[in-house]
């Protein structure tokens, strides 16, 4: 029997296409009450991870379970997990209603819940029309209506603010937000943080098939960070004051120093002290999506390189922080 906690387990999971590692040794859990964004550029491995936990794609190694057990073995699933995996296409000479009526005889649901789902995604007025006509935000709400069709505790939803306007996005954040304020789970993926950002509580990000950052999202603003960069006439000289006074320094190509964690004007006091010339000064934000794309390419440049990942991690447990898949 199924635990029926509503969390989604992923330990050690791997999948390869060949030569191609899509998914390497990837750990992380997804509790319900929040909404958790799995993110990472095209081609890092999001949709086969999906593939994996829905039963889609068989495993090269590890496990993915959903209450507990596997998605093959979880007894009436459509009633535990709904499902939008990629952009939907539809009969285009069937209305919404009856698309959602062939669905709902298909999983055993009573109809009743056709006229239900169309509601929870604002379509209810919409019901009658066909599919054909349907804009593309039309067309992701009534995925999303037969993913709920069956009352599912659990979500699993692939970019499903691929294409809509800011309007949709909105509506989508309001709905999922209040989806998981029920209690219940949602795991969406995205490419683009920005997309998500407002909607998401728990993060996982993936970069070439593995696990770079899994946590919350106001753990990783928190490490946004901030620089000077500085173009002083004795670099070195000015590099060890500040060092001697804890800063972090890295020389950048053009000869200028970043300071991290420092505003302008700290360093210009500290090379006044010295006596070191400043030529020029400038201060610098790491925002949250440069922190991604350091995060996903690799090169991460900050103050604490992912090595020092264990210092990263969050308070509590509650996440692993960034090196994730411990
Ligand atoms: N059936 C398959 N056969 C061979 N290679 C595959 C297959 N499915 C995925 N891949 C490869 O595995 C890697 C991960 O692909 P995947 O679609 O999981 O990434 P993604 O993060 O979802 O990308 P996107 O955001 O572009 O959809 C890519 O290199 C892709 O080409």
């Amino acid at each position: 029997m199924h635990d029926g906690s509503g969390q989604i387990m992923v330990r050690g999971l791997s999948k390869s296409f060949g030569p191609i590692h899509a998914v390497q040794d990837l750990s992380f859990t997804v509790r319900p009450g929040a909404v958790t964004g799995f993110i990472g550029p095209n081609g890092s491995g999001k949709t086969t991870t999906l593939r994996m936990i829905l039963g889609l794609v068989a495993p090269t190694a590890g496990t993915a379970t959903i209450n507990g057990l596997p998605f093959h073995r979880l007894p009436n699933p459509a009633h535990v997990v709904g499902a939008v995996l990629d952009a939907q296409s539809f009969h285009p000479g069937r209305t919404a209603r009856n698309h959602l009526r062939c669905y709902a005889a298909a999983m055993g649901v009573p109809d009743a819940q056709v006229d239900r789902a169309l509601e929870l995604v604002g379509l209810a007025s919409a019901g009658k029309h066909k599919t054909g006509v349907f804009s593309l935000g039309m067309r992701q709400r009534l995925a999303l209506a037969t993913a709920l069709l069956g009352d599912p505790q659990v979500l699993v939803l692939d970019e499903p603010a691929n294409g809509l306007d800011p309007e949709g996005i909105a509506w989508l954040r309001n709905f999922l937000r209040t989806f998981a304020a029920s209690g219940r789970t949602v795991l969406m993926s995205s490419h683009f943080l920005r997309e998500i950002e407002h909607t998401v509580d728990q993060l996982v990000i993936i970069s070439r098939g593995r696990c770079v950052y899994d946590g919350h999202l106001d753990e990783l603003r928190a490490a946004q960070r901030s620089r000077a960069l500085v173009q002083a006439a004795e670099p070195g000289r000015l590099a060890d004051t500040l060092q001697h006074a804890g800063f972090g320094i890295e020389y950048l190509p053009d000869g200028r120093l970043a300071v991290n964690g420092a505003d302008s004007r700290t360093v210009a006091d500290l090379a006044l002290e010295a006596g070191v010339a400043l030529y020029g000064m400038q201060d610098e934000r790491i925002g949250l999506e440069e922190l991604f794309f350091q995060l996903t390419s690799g090169q991460y440049t900050g103050a604490r390189p992912p090595a020092d990942a264990q210092q990263w991690a969050p308070p509590g447990g509650a996440g692993r922080g960034f090196g994730g898949n411990a």
